[in-house]
């Protein structure tokens, strides 16, 4: 804490005594464009670092900022405070409304809309003639504070890194918060995170409008600081340019922005300098090895040069400070043994296959109910049923009485219902404590601006409270400041079951919990579930272990080529000389 501290001294120090040096007119230039650039890279390290989400077209927003403001300011003589305001508007609109039309879809999509978008509002500036056409417009004047101008470069650089440092500050504030979290959680598919009650559509275009408001705010100090603006800076190489600081820099990092933004034009100004004299020739060679460098950065410093410097520098563990925080609200309790899930004729078909054929089952509160079947019997299919993961054919879902068919995955968590995984889904970069909060995302309300703003302190810590007392409860308390790609598979395990316990839930789906545990990781799970039967949850368990099953069930349900066999106590399914020919082989 205290090196980066210093680190972070020392840097706003040199930011603020740069000016003030003799350094040439040429580096104070270089520095205000770095500054410009860094602002548009730390989005895309929100957008793409974080949520995973492509995006050639940044250049095009930093266009709308600057054309805004050049335009309203030259024609109707516009204070460049209010054009900022209005370039902040129309790029908000046009984010929302690329991203309403792209950011449902996966894959590639969006980098595709992000070129097509690019490329259109490039020949849109440039064959328009209030605007210039390809000539631009001119004579944009110089920013104004309080009666100061900002004309004078080492001035000007003053207020552009000024506002560098806030978007890096409140985007890691946004980072380290509940929606920060479910910014990450997004990244690796929207099935986690829907689970967890995030709403990923929602989230995936904040975090585009994020990126597209940092790059406009970019655009509109770029208009003043060039006083003339032209299309060519804001066309699809410079959105390329942008994706590669953000990548080479680090795009998973708020200081890799800055890097990237730094590296890329030091490097290919010094190459253009130095090629000429080193090869004796003129022609664009440092172009040849501007490429030869990105590939080889890309090849052995995959994620970027700051991983490089983070891998270095000693973790942070987070100030364990919630001990007096106000517990959560919990919802009410359903009575023991009142039916809490009842699915009734639940039939799925892929195509002419049925996965699931009119299967009936009931948890009540209290029990721990096993579901299982010889592999491909459906009781994969039949649990993200239950979950909204898949909509259902046909049949119906009752949760203490609501009906839950047809709703989204995060629809019915809101109701109680909370999951773990076949596959452990987490984040491996984060800790176990901020795993465990993740699940908890239902249970708090702090936005993007009190995350922004930081207001969203006291609800943190109730978050983390709640954390670590899930954590404590599956006896996994020690291991919280751990990163959570670290732990062995089984304690990954109990680390997604404690994230469920956060969710507050009514019902426990989990989905093979014992797969990959070694014999005492097994035991230590059986442990876990009779205590939390104990206190009264309900349980549905898809396994393929039958000790385990055998052992810790109260009733089991048995699937085979989608059809219920049967269902009784264990002793009663053990006995069951049907289950025994189709499951057990004798
Ligand atoms: N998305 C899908 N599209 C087409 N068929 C599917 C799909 N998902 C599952 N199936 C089929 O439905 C059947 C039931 O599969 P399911 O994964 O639910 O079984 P399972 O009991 O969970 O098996 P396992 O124990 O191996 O996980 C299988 O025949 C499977 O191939």
């Amino acid at each position: 804490m205290i090196l980066r501290r210093a680190f972070l001294f020392a840097f706003v120090l040199v930011l603020a005594l740069l000016p003030l040096l003799p350094v040439s007119e040429f580096w104070i230039t270089q520095a205000n464009y770095i500054g410009l650039y860094s602002l548009v890279v730390i989005g895309l390290v929100l957008l793409t670092g974080v949520a995973g989400l492509i995006s050639f077209g940044q250049s095009a927003f930093v266009g709308i900022g600057a054309y805004t403001t050049a335009y309203l300011a030259i024609k109707f003589g516009v204070s460049p405070w209010l054009t900022l305001l209005a370039g902040l508007a129309i790029t908000a609109v046009a984010a929302l409304v690329l991203g309403w039309v792209t950011l449902r879809m996966s894959g590639h999509y969006l980098a595709l809309a992000t070129i097509a978008w690019c490329l259109a509002l490039y020949y849109l500036l440039g064959n328009l003639e209030p605007l210039g056409k390809f000539d631009g417009l001119t004579g944009v004047p110089s920013l104004r504070l309080f009666g100061f101008s900002l004309d004078n470069r080492r001035h000007f650089f003053y207020l552009v890194w000024l506002l560098v440092i806030a978007a890096a500050l409140m985007a890691s504030y946004l980072l380290d918060s509940r929606m920060g979290r479910a910014l990450r959680a997004v990244r690796s598919g929207t099935v986690m995170a829907e689970a967890m009650g995030v709403n990923t559509f929602r989230i995936k275009v904040i975090a585009f409008i994020l990126a597209a408001l940092l790059a406009s705010v970019s655009g509109w100090l770029y208009a003043h600081f060039q006083s003339t603006v032209n299309p060519s800076p804001f066309g699809l190489n410079m959105g390329i340019e942008y994706l590669f600081m953000a990548v080479i820099g680090g795009a998973g990092y708020i200081w890799g922005a800055l890097v990237g933004a730094g590296v890329m034009p030091v490097l290919h100004d010094q190459l253009q300098t130095w090629m000429p004299r080193l090869l004796g020739v003129t022609g664009n060679y440092e172009i040849v090895v501007f490429g030869v460098v990105l590939v080889l950065v890309l090849r052995y410093a995959r994620d970027g040069l700051w991983a490089t410097v983070e891998a270095r520098l000693p973790r942070v563990r987070r100030r364990t400070d919630w001990a007096d925080a106000r517990p959560l609200a919990e919802r009410a309790r359903p009575a023991h043994g009142e039916v809490v899930l009842d699915a009734r004729a639940l039939r799925k078909t892929f195509g002419g296959l049925v996965a699931v054929n009119d299967v009936d089952l009931q948890v009540r509160a209290g029990e721990i109910l096993g579901l299982i079947g010889p592999n491909g019997a459906g009781k994969s299919t039949t649990f993200n049923l239950l979950t909204g993961v898949l909509g259902v054919t046909s049949g119906e879902i009752t949760l203490r009485g609501e009906s839950i068919r047809g709703m989204r995955s995060r629809e019915i968590a809101r109701r109680g219902v909370a999951r773990t995984f076949q596959h452990v889904k987490m984040l491996a970069d984060m800790t176990v404590l901020e795993n465990v909060a993740l699940g908890a995302h239902l249970r708090g309300s702090a936005g993007t601006m009190r995350a922004l703003l930081r207001l969203d302190r006291a609800e943190e810590r109730r978050l983390f409270r709640e954390a670590e007392s899930q954590l404590r409860r599956i006896g996994i308390a020690d291991l919280m400041h751990e990163q959570a790609g670290n732990l062995s598979m089984g304690t990954q395990r109990l680390m997604e079951i404690a994230r469920a316990l956060c969710a507050d839930p009514t019902l426990l789906l989990l989905d093979e919990p014992a797969a990959g545990l070694r014999h005492k990781e097994k035991q230590a799970l059986a442990g876990v579930l009779r205590q939390l039967r104990s206190e009264g949850l309900s349980i549905l368990l898809v396994e393929h272990d039958m000790d385990l099953v055998m052992d810790v069930t109260d009733r089991i349900v048995v699937m085979e080529f989608g059809t219920k066999l049967t269902e009784g106590t264990p002793a009663e399914v053990q006995a069951n000389s049907a289950v025994r020919t189709a499951y057990l082989g004798n």
